[in-house]
């Protein structure tokens, strides 16, 4: 089965090189796609350098501006199906989302359609993150899961396994949001188009080196995006 881990990154030069290291030190046979915005502080130069190393494991695509993250996990699950991958898996770059746990994603996922590594699927699992953000996170949790009616604690999640098919069928070119919204729309199309959708318990640490990319125009997107999401699922568009 080919596997294949999409890492998007803007400005991750701290990270990138320890967090593709870690993935290839499973030894599990993962692929990397590092998907980058040009970050300017270098992280695909980064990238570019490692691959002589890595030839036929690393692979980079770069696009011109910060567009966001879904735009860049789209670009990367476009690139994925193209080439036969059987499994695709969401990272953060920053260790929020510890490797190894991508063995547990895989091995959920196999048995499912979709698996989700969970902060919230029992108690709340997160490691240095502000109160405001803890609370921030749990709150749209449970917003989104009140208001779209979907039985998954950690909608807003980065750290997910795909099998091929819901990718095929999930309608990507149909993906409207942006932001950390991008994570929710994902699960909900998943949703309502019937996969079986299982989660992971995970213990998700905040980042030590680097920023978070989290901004007001993100949580904005998020709020309106979700309303959004389900007047298109009231009126049978979704
Ligand atoms: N290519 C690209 N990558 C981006 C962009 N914005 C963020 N990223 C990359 O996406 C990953 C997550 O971004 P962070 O900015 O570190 O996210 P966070 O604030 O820690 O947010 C976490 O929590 C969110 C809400 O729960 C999650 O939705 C998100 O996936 C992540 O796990 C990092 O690898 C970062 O470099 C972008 O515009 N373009």
């Amino acid at each position: 089965m080919k596997k294949l881990v999409i890492i998007p990154t803007y400005n991750e030069k701290e990270n990138i090189e320890n967090i593709i290291s870690a993935v290839f030190g499973l030894h599990e046979g993962f692929h990397v796609l590092v998907v980058d915005d040009s970050s300017p502080d270098g992280t695909g130069e980064i990238v570019q350098r490692m691959q002589q190393q890595f030839p036929s494991e690393l692979f980079l695509t770069v696009r011109k501006v910060k567009d966001g993250l879904g735009k860049a996990y789209i670009h990367g699950f476009k690139w994925a199906l193209e080439n036969g991958y059987d499994y695709i898996f969401e990272m953060d770059a920053d260790f929020s989302h510890n490797p190894s746990d991508l063995i547990k994603l895989y091995e959920a996922c196999k048995n499912a359609d979709m698996s989700i590594g969970s902060r919230y699927s029992k108690g709340v699992n997160v490691v240095n993150w502000p109160m405001g953000r803890v609370l921030l996170s749990y709150g749209a949790s449970i917003y989104v899961r009140t208001v779209l009616g979907m039985p998954i604690h950690d909608t807003t999640a980065g750290f997910v396994c795909f099998s091929r098919k819901v990718l095929e069928e999930i309608g990507l070119d149909e993906v409207k949001l942006k932001g950390y919204g991008f994570q929710i729309e994902m699960k909900f199309r998943a949703f309502k188009k019937g996969f079986k959708i299982v989660e992971v318990p995970i213990i998700f640490t905040n980042r030590e080196l680097g920023e978070s990319k989290m901004n007001g125009g993100i949580i904005h997107e998020a709020v309106f995006g979700v309303l959004n999401l389900k007047w298109k699922s009231l009126i049978g568009k979704l």
